[in-house]
């Protein structure tokens, strides 16, 4: 699904993002990335989408090399990738029913893409993904009609309609409130549990990856410090990844489940 091998990342301003990462991920996992600013994580998100090239290592996304692919097959592959952005890049005027449906560009040839715009060629499927995150009543909206939080459940939404073999998620939930997030996860988990998609996210709130997440991916200053199955994730090693930054003890979830058994039962940490 998701082969990353020594990926290293240096920006042209000298500023090192990657330093040495390895990253496999099967089929149908649920994968959080956590870190503090800077650590790395959408870096490595934007490569494992072929938004960007690594210095060196190797990339396999999909069972492909996406770097040796022709434009038309990079295409197809990307088209298979659904990604959620913190800002969803959603032009403002575009109509809520549109930014949608644009997660199938990708897939749709030309003209019924063109045509889309004018008259929406799915507004059914629209609305069935929309509702998904309680924002069905905003079908015929302009985007800049919305606040920030219901634009990010918008691009979200647009994941869920384009249905991916792959999501990664930078940060999906940052502008919502508490039980928003949660509704949000709630509803991408729901989308790849039995399907085989598989979910790769970047997270800030450490309670919300314990929850939803089966896997956490620690990283810190361009490197993976712990990549573990969530139960295996304890407070000391928390504090050790975010060391130096302020953290906030919080209640762990009232719903959580073995993830917050034994050790990592105590107050799990949010990062601000
Ligand atoms: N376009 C860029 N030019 C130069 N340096 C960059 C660029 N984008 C990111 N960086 C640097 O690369 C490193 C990793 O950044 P990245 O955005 O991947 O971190 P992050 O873990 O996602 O952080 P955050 O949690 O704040 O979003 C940081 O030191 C950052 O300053």
């Amino acid at each position: 699904m998701l082969d990353l091998r020594g990926l290293r990342l240096v920006h042209p301003n000298g500023q090192r993002a990657l330093d040495g990462v390895s990253l496999h991920v099967k089929r149908g996992e649920r994968l959080a990335v956590i870190g503090p600013s800077g650590a790395g994580k959408t870096t490595l998100l934007r490569i494992a989408g072929t938004s960007l090239r690594p210095n060196t290592g190797d990339v396999q996304v999909l069972g492909e090399a996406p770097w040796g692919l022709a434009a038309r097959q990079l295409r197809t592959l990307r088209a298979r990738i659904g990604t959620i952005h913190q800002a969803a890049p959603i032009p403002p005027r575009l109509r809520v029913v549109s930014a949608v449906l644009a997660g199938r560009l990708g897939r749709w040839g030309t003209w019924r893409a063109l045509a889309s715009l004018a008259h929406p060629a799915d507004a059914a499927g629209a609305h069935a993904a929309l509702a998904r995150l309680d924002l069905g009543d905003r079908l015929f909206d302009r985007c800049d009609r919305l606040s920030g939080g219901q634009l990010q459940r918008v691009g979200i939404a647009r994941v869920l309609y384009q249905a991916p073999d792959l999501i990664l998620a930078d940060e999906p939930v940052s502008a919502l409130d508490p039980t928003s997030a949660d509704a949000a996860l709630r509803a991408l988990v729901a989308q790849c549990e039995g399907t085989g998609v598989t979910l790769v996210a970047s997270l800030h709130a450490l309670d919300l990856a314990l929850r939803w997440f089966d896997r956490i991916v620690g990283m810190r200053e361009g490197r993976i410090e712990f990549d573990l199955p969530r139960e295996q994730v304890t407070q000391a090693m928390l504090q050790q990844l975010y060391a130096g930054d302020p953290l906030l003890p919080i209640q762990p979830p009232v719903d959580a489940d073995s993830a917050l058994d034994g050790e990592a039962r105590a107050p799990v940490l949010m990062c601000r």
